[in-house]
């Protein structure tokens, strides 16, 4: 099984293909990280607005031609349910300008696909009631034309496979309630409108799919940084903003470290830039092997790091620095410990008023750390915890020292 795992890796990789994670990421959301989800439903809600906010003016403003057309009383009931779909939208549209998250999105996806294949199934029960004329025949053949205009509105929307199977399997279940009747008078006219809704639906779900994979590609290319696979500093904002948010909402703790690595340029300088990168890679792995689960490590700058420890006092966060300091960020190409300087900010203990505040708080530390001798960490107090290896930092990391020896 690993054999053939591996070999479907190296062939999806050489074709151009889908890699097994890949393939898992368009199946389900259970792999995705926080920034796709945010910009999946930040897209959904938006849209589902632009759609809601037609359909809102549209629906309604249609029974105009019903007026023209249909029967008046039958122009009357449908008055009706056109109205009822009309403010449902502008409901739906109201709460997708609301703040985005992945469930509400799904909620109001959910919510839109329903109202039209209703709409449909009433309005096709009242139809059927009536012996039109072939105008008016022609009139109502244009309400059968609704579930298929929503099947197609998927293509709108960047969603998974299991995402994609739940939303069309109850609008099947209409469209072929809705040709039961039909099908007892006609059989091949019924079969083929199920075969068309079927095969709208496969187009649709194959673009929608095909939106999710792009975006996917796009949101992870902005969101990692490709050398050292952390959050990019653009990701790490958002999180930082989602973090402060949620933080300031339940009165908990939040602190953050801002590390800068020590005397970084004499790597890249006597060993050169591939060296150094080799130094950041294994900087960031170390990071990320001693924080928690739920806490982020974002690629601020160059060498300059920042960690988001959500719930943290600053208590908590000096033990990280401890369990950071004991692990080490590894060695330079000289077999030297690689330190940083560490600032520290917390939001309770430094009441800041935003995260950028505590940024600058946690940055302007972090020069005192490095100022006072570097590797070492400034926190709230002028609290301070020194690397243990290295209680005479600068003298091991001067560059003269570190220079080779000229010929
Ligand atoms: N190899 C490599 N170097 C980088 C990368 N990004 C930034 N740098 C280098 O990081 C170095 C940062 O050096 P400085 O900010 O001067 O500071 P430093 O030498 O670390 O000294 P202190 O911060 O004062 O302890 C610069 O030489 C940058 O060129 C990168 O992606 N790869």
């Amino acid at each position: 099984m690993k054999y053939l795992t591996a070999m479907y890796i190296s062939l999806s990789e050489s074709l151009g293909i889908y890699t097994p994670d890949q393939l898992y990421e368009l199946f389900t959301n259970k792999q995705h990280s926080m920034p796709i989800s945010r910009h999946r439903a930040t897209i959904m809600q938006s849209r589902v607005f632009f759609f809601c906010a037609i359909f809102a003016v549209l629906v309604p403003t249609w029974s105009l031609i019903d007026l023209l057309f249909l029967p008046g009383k039958l122009w009357g009931e449908l008055l009706l349910i056109r109205i009822l779909s009309g403010a449902a939208f502008i409901l739906l549209a109201w709460q997708a300008r609301k703040e985005a998250s992945l469930l509400r999105a799904r909620l109001l996806l959910a919510g839109m696909l329903s109202v039209t294949p209703l709409f449909y199934l009433v309005s096709d029960h009242w139809l059927q009631a009536y012996e039109l004329s072939d105008t008016e025949q022609v009139v109502a053949e244009l309400y059968a034309l609704l579930p298929f205009v929503m099947v197609a509105g998927l293509t709108l929307f960047p969603l998974t496979l299991r995402e994609l199977l739940a939303y069309a399997a109850p609008m099947l279940i209409v469209v072929v309630i809705a040709v039961i009747p039909q099908a007892k008078n006609d059989i091949p006219q019924a079969v083929s409108t199920i075969w068309l809704f079927t095969l709208i639906l496969g187009v649709a779900m194959f673009a929608s799919l095909n939106q999710l994979r792009y975006m996917l590609s796009q949101v992870n290319r902005a969101s990692y940084d490709v050398l050292t696979g952390l959050l990019t500093r653009r990701a790490g904002i958002e999180m930082l903003d989602l973090q402060y948010r949620l933080t300031t909402m339940s009165e908990s703790n939040l602190s953050i470290l801002y590390l800068d690595l020590d005397h970084f340029k004499t790597v890249n300088d006597v060993y050169g830039h591939d060296a150094g990168d080799v130094v950041l890679k294994t900087a960031a792995q170390q990071l990320c092997a001693t924080v928690r689960k739920g806490d982020s490590v974002i690629r601020w700058g160059g060498e300059e790091f920042i960690v988001i420890l959500p719930t943290a006092t600053p208590d908590e966060a000096n033990d990280v620095i401890t369990r950071l300091m004991k692990a080490g960020l590894g060695t330079r190409p000289d077999g030297t410990p690689v330190t940083a300087s560490i600032g520290v900010a917390e939001v309770q203990a430094d009441t800041t008023k935003d995260w950028k505040a505590m940024i600058e708080l946690a940055d302007h530390r972090m020069y005192t750390a490095k100022t006072g001798g570097r590797a070492r960490s400034m926190g709230i107090n002028d609290t301070q915890l020194l690397w243990p290896e290295c209680s005479n930092a600068e003298a091991i990391q001067n560059p003269e020292e570190v220079l080779p020896a000229t010929s």
